[in-house]
Order: structure tokens, then sequence, then C-alpha cells
């Protein structure tokens, strides 16, 4: 069995395959190494083989849950790397190394899977957004603040706004005028997110008129899937990716 792992900034996704890679037989989201390992121990059955991860996290960091997976279950864990190159895409940014691993990987999926000129949209701790042309080229992109860090900074740079998750996800079934404070930020959070997602299918749209593919990932796609209703929603868009980076054979 293979182990998957993408570690973003605030939660690792992780996913068990059968050798083929055709079946997944377990996946989930962990808050940290710890969890992430416990959930892994009480897979009955769990015989891994290999692992592959990418992560966006401090080389320390990394190394550590490295060295925890190989004491836990003695598995070769290899590491998506950075390239100039790969899978037909060219990677757009002045230094290729300093694009984040997790955008150059779910790009890597999106081309695989559009073949063509595409717009890949992440929302996680950030929103980003990628622009890649029908050739491959990688045209560069865009990072803002994503949910997370949106509310959080409001909850923690203000003094009278606090509430807990419960009510957040309460809030955000309807998205009219807000009538407490929760939903008032919940709500304008989400039009945030939504008026980036409209802004950078106008770009595409200069750049590609309707010939390209619009992609969706990350653990808040669903928040904006109204304000690109032909998306392709992949939430294992960056997993598609790490295959290509790390195969196995
Ligand atoms: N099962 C889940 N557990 C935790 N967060 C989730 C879950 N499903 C969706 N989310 C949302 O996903 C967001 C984090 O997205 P994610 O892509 O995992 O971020 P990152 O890659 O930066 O760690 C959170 O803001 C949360 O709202
Ligand atoms: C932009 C990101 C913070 C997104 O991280 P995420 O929200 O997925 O945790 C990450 O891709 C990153 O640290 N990138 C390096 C900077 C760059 O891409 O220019
Ligand atoms: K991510």
């Amino acid at each position: 069995m293979i182990l998957e792992l993408d570690c973003g900034n605030s939660f690792i996704k992780w996913r068990v395959l059968e050798l083929s890679e055709a079946t997944v037989r377990a996946e989930g989201i962990a808050g940290s190494d710890i969890a992430l390992i416990e959930s892994l121990v009480a897979l009955p059955g769990l015989l891994l083989t290999r692992c592959r991860l990418v992560s966006v996290r401090a080389l320390e960091e990394t190394d550590k849950l490295i060295a925890a997976l190989v004491a836990a279950f003695g598995v070769a864990v290899s590491c998506a790397a950075s390239a100039q190159e790969m899978g037909g895409v060219r990677n757009g940014y002045d230094d290729f190394q300093r694009l984040g691993m997790d955008r150059w990987l779910a790009m890597l999926g999106a081309f695989k899977l559009a073949s063509g000129a595409c717009l890949v949209l992440d929302f996680g701790t950030a929103a980003t957004a990628d622009f890649i042309g029908p050739d491959g080229g990688h045209l560069g992109g865009f990072i803002c603040p994503g949910m997370p860090l949106m509310r959080n900074q409001l909850r923690t740079h203000t003094r009278k706004i606090r509430y807990d998750d419960a009510a957040a996800e309460r809030a955000l079934e309807r998205l009219s005028p807000g009538r407490t404070t929760v939903e008032a930020v919940e709500r304008g959070c989400t039009l945030m997110l939504r008026g980036f997602v409209l802004t950078q299918l106008e770009l595409a749209r200069g750049y590609w008129g309707e010939d390209f593919t619009v992609f969706l990932t990350g653990g808040d796609a669903d928040l904006v899937r109204d304000a690109a209703p032909q998306a392709r929603l992949v939430p294992d868009l960056v997993f598609v990716g790490l295959a290509m980076a790390c195969p196995l054979s």
C-alpha cells in the first residue's frame, strides 16, 4: 500500500492507495503529525510499502514528519521536488524553486486532465490562482489570504468579533446581508473569495476566450463553487500531480 500526504499550512491531507494505485483504500485530514499517525495506526490491515509527500511547510517540520513516518511504519518516503519543467508544464516563476509545491503539483494535475489551457484555483489557508497556457507555459499566478486567514485576522485584530466554529457553519447557509456579527463576517469573506474567482475568470477569458478549463481544489473550494459553475471540482488535484512528480516504479 502507498501512503500519500499533502502537507498544507493548516492540515495534512492523506490517503492510502492499493499498490496498483487504482483504489483509494482510506483517506482523511489530520491537524497534526501525531493525529495523522494515530489515524493510520488505527486502520485495520495497513501494510505500507511506500510513501510520497508534498509539503509547503518548513524543511525542519517536514523532516520531523518524515522521521516519524519512518519510525512508525518503516517506509521509504519520497518528497516531491521543484522542477523547471514536468508533464509538459513549464514553471513560470523567475526562480522556479520559489513556487509553492502544492501549486506546482496542482498545475501538473490540471494540465494532465485538461490537455489544454487551464486556470487552477486552490482555496486553503491561502487562496491561489495559476494560469497555464495551451502549450503548458505557466503565466504565473496570484496569492491571497484564504478563508481561515481572513476570518482569523478579523477575530484577532478587532475587539468585538468573536464567535465559534459552529456559528460560522450555520452563518453560511445563506449569503444575504448578515444580521449578526458571525453572519456578516462569514458571508463577507465568502463574497471576497467569490470576487477573487470572478476576477480570475475574467483574466483567463482575456487570454484564451472560452477555450480553457477551470479547476477548483482545496478544503474551501465548495464556498466558491457557485461563482464558477463551469469549473471542475477536483479535491485530489494535488495528488494527481504528486503521482507524476514521484512515480514509484
Ligand atoms: N474535514 C475537514 N477538516 C478540516 N477542514 C476542512 C475539512 N473540510 C473542509 N475544510 C476546510 O478546509 C480549509 C483548509 O483547506 P486546506 O486545503 O486543507 O488548507 P491547507 O492546504 O492550507 O492546509 C479549512 O478552512 C476548512 O474550512
Ligand atoms: C501560497 C501557499 C502559501 C499556499 O499554501 P496553502 O494555502 O495550500 O497551505 C504555498 O503554496 C506557498 O507557501 N508558496 C510559496 C510562495 C509562492 O508560491 O510564491
Ligand atoms: K494546499
